[in-house]
């Protein structure tokens, strides 16, 4: 049989081969390959059966078309996919991105996270994701809602509450997973389980819209608790300005952090007062405003154009919560200098792999995507859960179970770096916990 590091070169050069021009896929899917190789020494099986050849490779890409007409009579056409990545342990599962960046290699690379992300909820879903390049910004919600209807037009033909559930992620929320809800249901009937995310009136479960952020912190805070410290009077800073960062920013507000930034895909404001949450929301949540106007209404916040990731103050906890590759290694660098002592991922993949390597280095403790930002998809499980039973559990019930998940995922990924002697590196740990669970399945169910 090959020796591991053969069988990962040779796996990482078909997949380079066969998609050159997927840099985000690849990215994430060798910073897994890497770190899986201990568990594959010791568990010579899953080597065998070639599961990792099966383990990046989607079981579906679907792409298609999108019309739509604009308020002025306009015709559009943009490019909509999903991913149906793998099933091995429950029906597809992961968001939809409306983004102008969108293509097939960011679909797969948070298809490909969302598989691993999913096991380590230790609920029983699948991998999936999908999108556009679609720009909501800027759009009336007419247009929103006739593009919504056109992707849902051709989404509806794949997906079911049993085989691929979509919810939100950039560019979507209540709105736009309304209108998808709404075109899906007049194609097909009621099927109240078929998207997560709903509103609260039809199926939607108490908890969603905060689940990411609020789970982020939780986990964040067993990281720390573990750790000997406490998140009470840390400096944060957080990037980004929509439902991630929001939530996230109550929670450490809650447990006495002071948060002193949040941002946009244009600047950042900074208030060492602490920012306030009550002002963001408005901006964001209700005039879908740019954050530059925060400066405008809060006396003690200062505006600036660029990455927040370049602001340098001394400060404790990065919690990035915007979008893929947003830190990279200059910036991981003034991290160490401004005495970052954690870093929790509320995006999917903000920090590219040199910045990572920096984090590693200087022993920043490193809290990776992949199980911070869980808590989306598990809320998202439990409403399929009640869809199922067709009752409402209650705002403080949800939210328990997800504390409870947040802090196993934390622990399990703890176990697998004690057991595979990783030196606190909790992204191998997640990164293994995930797929041990996934790969059995797999296993199990032969060559599929
Ligand atoms: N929503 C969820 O439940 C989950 C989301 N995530 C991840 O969290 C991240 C944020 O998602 P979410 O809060 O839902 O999305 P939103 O659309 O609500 O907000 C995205 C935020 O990130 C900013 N942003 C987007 N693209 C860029 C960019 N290229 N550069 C700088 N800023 C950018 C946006 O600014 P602007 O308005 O200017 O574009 C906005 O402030 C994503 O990585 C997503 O995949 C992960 C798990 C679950
Ligand atoms: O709730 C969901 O199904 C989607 C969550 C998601 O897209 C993510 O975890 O990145």
């Amino acid at each position: 049989m090959v020796d591991v590091e053969t069988y990962i070169n040779d796996l990482k050069e078909t997949i380079t081969h066969r998609d050159p021009n997927q840099s985000e896929f690849q990215e994430a899917v060798f910073t897994v390959l890497d770190s899986l190789k201990p568990v594959l020494k010791k568990h010579p099986e899953y080597v065998k059966a070639n599961i990792l050849a099966s383990l990046v490779e989607p079981e579906r890409v679907i792409q298609f078309r999108v019309p739509w007409q604009d308020d002025e009579g306009n015709f559009h056409v943009n490019r909509g996919f999903r991913v149906q990545f793998n099933s091995a342990i429950g029906p597809y599962k992961g968001g939809l991105r409306l983004h102008p960046s969108v293509n097939l290699s960011i679909v797969k690379f948070l298809g490909f996270e969302q598989i691993l992300k999913n096991s380590l909820t230790g609920l029983p879903i699948g991998g999936g994701k999908g999108g556009s390049d679609f720009d909501p910004k800027g759009k009336s919600d007419s247009e929103i809602m006739r593009f919504c209807q056109s992707f849902m037009t051709e989404l509806q033909k794949f997906i079911g509450p049993d085989l691929d559930v979509p919810a939100g992620d950039i560019g979507v929320g209540g709105r736009e997973i309304g209108f998808l809800y709404g075109q899906y249901k007049r194609l097909n009937g009621f099927q109240g389980g078929i998207l997560t995310g709903k509103g609260l009136e039809y199926g939607g479960s108490l908890a969603r819209t905060e689940a990411t952020g609020f789970g982020l912190i939780y986990y964040l805070n067993a990281l720390i608790k573990d750790q000997g410290d406490t998140l009470k009077g840390k400096t944060v800073k957080i990037s980004g300005a929509g439902n991630v960062a929001i939530y996230a920013l109550k929670k450490a507000q809650e447990n006495g952090a002071n948060v002193v930034t949040v941002s946009d895909s244009n600047g950042y404001v900074y208030d060492p007062n602490g920012i306030d949450l009550a002002t963001v929301k408005q901006i964001k949540e209700v005039e879908r405003g740019r954050i530059k106007e925060y400066a405008d209404r809060v006396s003690t916040a200062k505006y600036f154009e660029g990455s927040v990731w370049d602001l340098d103050i001394d400060y404790d906890i990065a919690l990035p919560c915007a979008t893929q590759n947003e830190i990279d290694e200059t910036q991981a660098k003034l991290m160490v200098k401004d005495g970052v002592k954690y870093v929790a991922e509320g995006a999917n993949m903000p920090s590219n792999s040199a910045a990572i390597a920096v984090y590693k280095d200087s022993k920043i403790v490193y809290g990776p995507a992949k199980a911070a930002n869980a808590g989306g998809v598990a809320v998202s499980a439990l409403e399929m859960s009640q869809n199922s039973e067709r009752l409402s559990w209650t705002f403080e019930d949800v939210d328990n179970r997800l504390k409870d998940i947040m802090e196993n995922i934390y622990q399990k990924s703890a176990d697998a770096d004690k057991e595979y002697d990783l030196g606190k590196d909790f992204q191998a740990g997640a990164n293994i916990a995930g797929f041990e669970k996934v790969a059995k399945a797999m296993l199990a169910q032969g060559l599929v």
